[in-house]
């Protein structure tokens, strides 16, 4: 069957949001007394972002633990911005980001076969915790 770039696009991008590899944005000075629906106590408070919390959050995704691609299908989706963060300071390597683990993932998928290794670590729950998360020595 012949996939659709788009469709392997929004695979990449349920990938990167399942891995949960970012759990905190970095520091911000709120220059507003208010973002959104938020209020913030005093104008210049530090804030962070609590991505983890975002990308996990049940009424924005309803079942955040599946991964379901369909949902990035939509190119303009606010969803798939939050994954890099949001507002004037989001990710500053979003672009370089996406463009490598496109073609990382797609250059791996087609030249290599993947298998799961008995005894090793096989889900995204083997994963060293931090504020970048990232997998298991394999
Ligand atoms: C999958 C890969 C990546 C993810 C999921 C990711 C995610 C994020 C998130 C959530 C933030 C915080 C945004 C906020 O606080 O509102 C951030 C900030 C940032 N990221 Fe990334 N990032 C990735 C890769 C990269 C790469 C490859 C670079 C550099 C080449 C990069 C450079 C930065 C910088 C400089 C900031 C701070 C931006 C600012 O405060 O103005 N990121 N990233």
């Amino acid at each position: 069957m012949k996939s659709h770039p788009i469709h392997f696009q929004s695979a990449v991008e349920a990938t990167i949001r399942e891995s949960r590899i970012e759990t905190l944005g970095v520091i911000h000075k709120c220059v507003k007394k208010t973002t959104g629906d938020y209020e913030i106590p005093a104008k210049h408070t530090p804030v962070i972002t609590n991505v983890a919390a975002m990308n996990n959050d049940l009424d924005m995704w309803g079942d955040p633990e599946n991964f379901r691609s369909e949902i990035f299908l939509n190119e303009n989706a606010i969803k798939q911005k939050l994954i890099f963060g949001f507002g004037r300071r989001l990710c500053a390597g979003e672009t370089y980001a996406r463009y490598n683990i496109f073609g990382s993932i797609a250059l791996l998928l087609q030249n290599f076969n993947f298998f799961f290794v008995e005894g090793e670590p096989s889900s995204l729950e083997d994963k060293v915790p931090g504020l970048i998360i990232s997998p298991k020595e394999l």
